[in-house]
């Protein structure tokens, strides 16, 4: 039995809608990205699609699998920061970050403080809108925390820091991938690599029948079929040299913005 993290959110549906939910091997444990983090950390799942963020503070430990993450060039449409000010303006004033996120928490940091030049102070808060600007000038939302409160239109500035980043570096983003203990490789190499195809096998079908996902993030969010066709063509799914230089870039930042204790090095397994 391998227990996965299963993430609830529309992002991660060409991950999981066509994963078996009944296969003897799999156990799904539902949780925000934060809360997976910190099961894969203390063992209570075997592996989940983590924070990027994450994988660069277990790096040593842990290995992702190939071919998987949730990354885009450019615009993303659910990693959005919410501000009262220009991003410019924010230098002494408060950022509420979701406390769902680790990524897009320490990837709001990289640019404000790099790209605009301004040092906010932090509150990390659940995701609400309205609860983060009673407290806040600017707030952090991701997924569809993000796309719901982006729906109703709040009257603020809104950055969406997949484009922001791009506009920074000219690199794609690695938002999450899917990780697990290395010390798994040795004990339960055939099930982590059954589970790997599986993995993989449902996100290949997702991706030819995407408007089964995109009526189905119709059903759960609203929104028209169109909105959720766009959201869709932003997304990479796979991890391929472009996607991984990316995330070698956010990860290389973090640690030389001491968000990160050491300088991560990436392994894969299985090797392709
Ligand atoms: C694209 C998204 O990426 C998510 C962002 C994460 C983070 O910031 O830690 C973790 C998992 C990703 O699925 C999103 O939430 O919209």
């Amino acid at each position: 039995m391998i227990r996965i993290g299963h993430n609830p959110n529309t992002n991660m549906l060409p991950m999981f809608h066509f994963l078996s939910k009944e296969h003897p091997l799999l156990e799904s444990i539902t949780a925000e990205p934060t809360g997976h983090n910190a099961m894969l950390c203390d063992g209570r799942i075997d592996m989940a699609p983590i924070s990027a963020f994450s994988y660069g503070e277990h790096w040593q430990d842990y290995a992702i699998l190939p071919n998987l993450s949730v990354s885009t060039k450019g615009r993303v449409g659910s990693i959005l920061l919410f501000s009262k000010v220009p991003l410019e303006n924010l230098d002494g004033m408060i950022v509420a970050l979701t406390d769902t996120s680790a990524t897009s928490v320490n990837l709001t940091k990289i640019l404000l403080h790099q790209y605009y030049g301004v040092v906010p102070r932090y509150l990390t808060m659940s995701s609400s809108l309205q609860g983060m600007f009673a407290k806040a000038d600017a707030a952090l939302l991701i997924a569809d925390a993000a796309i719901q409160a982006a729906l109703l239109q709040p009257e603020c500035y809104i950055y969406d820091l997949g484009e922001e980043w791009f506009n920074y570096t000219g690199c794609s983003m690695t938002y999450a991938v899917w990780a697990f203990p290395k010390r798994l490789i040795t004990e339960r190499k055939e099930e982590v690599f059954t589970v790997y195809q599986m993995l993989i096998a449902a996100k290949t079908k997702a991706l030819i029948n995407m408007e089964d996902i995109v009526k189905t993030c119709q059903t759960m969010l609203g929104g028209s079929l169109e909105f959720w066709r766009d959201y869709f063509t932003q997304f990479n799914y796979g991890l391929d040299k472009t996607t991984v230089a990316g995330l070698e870039k956010y990860l290389n930042l973090c640690f030389e913005q001491n968000l990160l204790s050491s300088r991560p090095v990436l392994q894969f397994w299985p090797e392709e």
